[in-house]
């Protein structure tokens, strides 16, 4: 929550200078207070989807502790769902029909599991655009996560990601490119992000459209950029949100998939995230994994609990404090009207006044 000047003190003039947000008495005095609502439109796959939920949940609510918010969890068709999932949704859930009705001032989109080999292949490629236009027109700010960071920018700038050789898998080192935005004003200069994917849009074809790259690695790209204006749509490529179990889910789902027959290699293991005692543990289980598959013996579970103990979270507080100044952000311009988009005065073509 931002600092109200409340007397003189040359400091303030300093640190608005240097990028902070500070209230005049005036403006903090007129501030309408409310809570924030927060739209989550969850994509991804069965297995990980009470788990997007919470991760999404957690950087809402341990990103700032004064402010309230709604968090409102939806999803849309053309996803393969178990009963199961779709049971969970229809309780829990509201309907993007409700969503529209009510407003949102923020939206989270996640990641999502690609099948096919164009985005607009998908079964739920056409939902997902109703969702981007409809939100375009109607939220504060947006922002993607991976999967729905590519279909936006193939949406909206007609660009189609491109599918790396390898899988970028793995925790890689960042550094922030732009340290004047707002989105990571303050914030540490290096930071982790995980990153899981098959694809990329690069740092050229988002600039060439003039999107801004914020946050960027020398190894795994870009992970965060914003829309043209500044601030309306915001772009990840890495999963900052990410449990430390996370990679190590996957990792153990790719092993399995090798036992099964269904692909050839073994799984490299993802990038900086294993040390050298859970890569001796995993080599171990490699062994043994083959032999199983070759027949050899019953196949053992992977030893997952001695691995977490080993597992550090190198990416949440830097995932929290860009969560903090996005809704925080968000916050000062959005209407009290949480169905509009921005207060009076705020220009959507430069919503920050960049
Ligand atoms: C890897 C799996 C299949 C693992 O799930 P499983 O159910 O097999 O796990 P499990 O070992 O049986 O363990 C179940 C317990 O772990 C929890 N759990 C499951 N997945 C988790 C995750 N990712 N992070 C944290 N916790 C997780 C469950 O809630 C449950 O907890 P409790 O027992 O406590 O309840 C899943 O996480 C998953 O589908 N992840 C993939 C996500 C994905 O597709 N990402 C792509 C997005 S990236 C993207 O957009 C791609 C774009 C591109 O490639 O270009
Ligand atoms: N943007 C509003 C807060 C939300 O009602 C204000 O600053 O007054």
């Amino acid at each position: 929550m931002p600092l109200v000047a409340h007397t003189a003190l040359p400091t303030f003039q300093r640190l608005r200078e240097e990028g902070e947000e500070i209230l005049s008495p005036d403006r903090a005095s007129h501030q309408s207070i409310r809570e924030l609502h927060i739209g989550l439109l969850n994509i991804m796959p069965d297995a990980a989807l009470e788990a997007t939920e919470r991760q999404f949940f957690r950087l809402v609510g341990a990103c700032n502790q004064i402010a309230q918010f709604h968090v409102h969890p939806f999803t849309i068709e053309g996803l393969e769902r178990s009963p199961e999932a779709w049971a969970h949704i229809h309780q829990y859930y509201e309907s993007f029909e409700q969503i529209k009705q009510d407003g949102l001032d923020a939206l989270i989109i996640s990641g999502a599991n690609v099948t096919h080999d164009h985005l607009q292949e998908e079964d739920f490629w056409k939902p997902l655009t109703e969702v981007f236009e409809w939100a375009t027109q109607n939220v504060t700010s947006v922002l993607c996560s991976c999967l729905a960071t590519h279909a936006f920018i193939q949406h909206c700038y007609g660009v189609e990601r491109t599918r790396l050789p390898a899988k970028r898998w793995g925790v890689f080192s960042h550094k922030v490119v732009d340290r004047q935005h707002p989105l990571v004003a303050e914030i540490n200069t290096r930071f982790d992000v995980p990153h899981s994917r098959f694809n990329e849009v690069f740092q050229r074809d988002m600039e060439k459209h003039g999107l801004k790259v914020l946050v960027a690695s020398e190894i795994a790209g870009v992970h965060l950029a914003v829309s043209p204006d500044g601030f309306r749509i915001v772009f990840f490529q890495g999963h900052p949100e990410y449990d430390d179990i996370s990679l190590l889910k996957e990792y153990k789902r790719e092993v399995l998939r090798f036992y099964h027959g269904e692909r050839d290699d073994y799984p490299p293991y993802p990038e900086h995230y294993f040390d050298s005692e859970v890569q001796r543990l995993l080599s171990d289980y490699a062994v043994h994994v083959k032999a199983a598959k070759h027949g050899a013996r019953p196949l053992k579970a992977m030893p997952e609990t001695q691995i977490i103990e080993h597992l550090d979270i190198t990416w949440r507080d830097s995932a929290k404090a860009v969560f903090n100044n996005w809704l925080g952000k968000v916050y000062q311009i959005t209407n009290e009207d949480r169905r509009l988009p921005f207060m009076d005065g705020i220009d959507p073509n430069n919503p920050l006044d960049l």
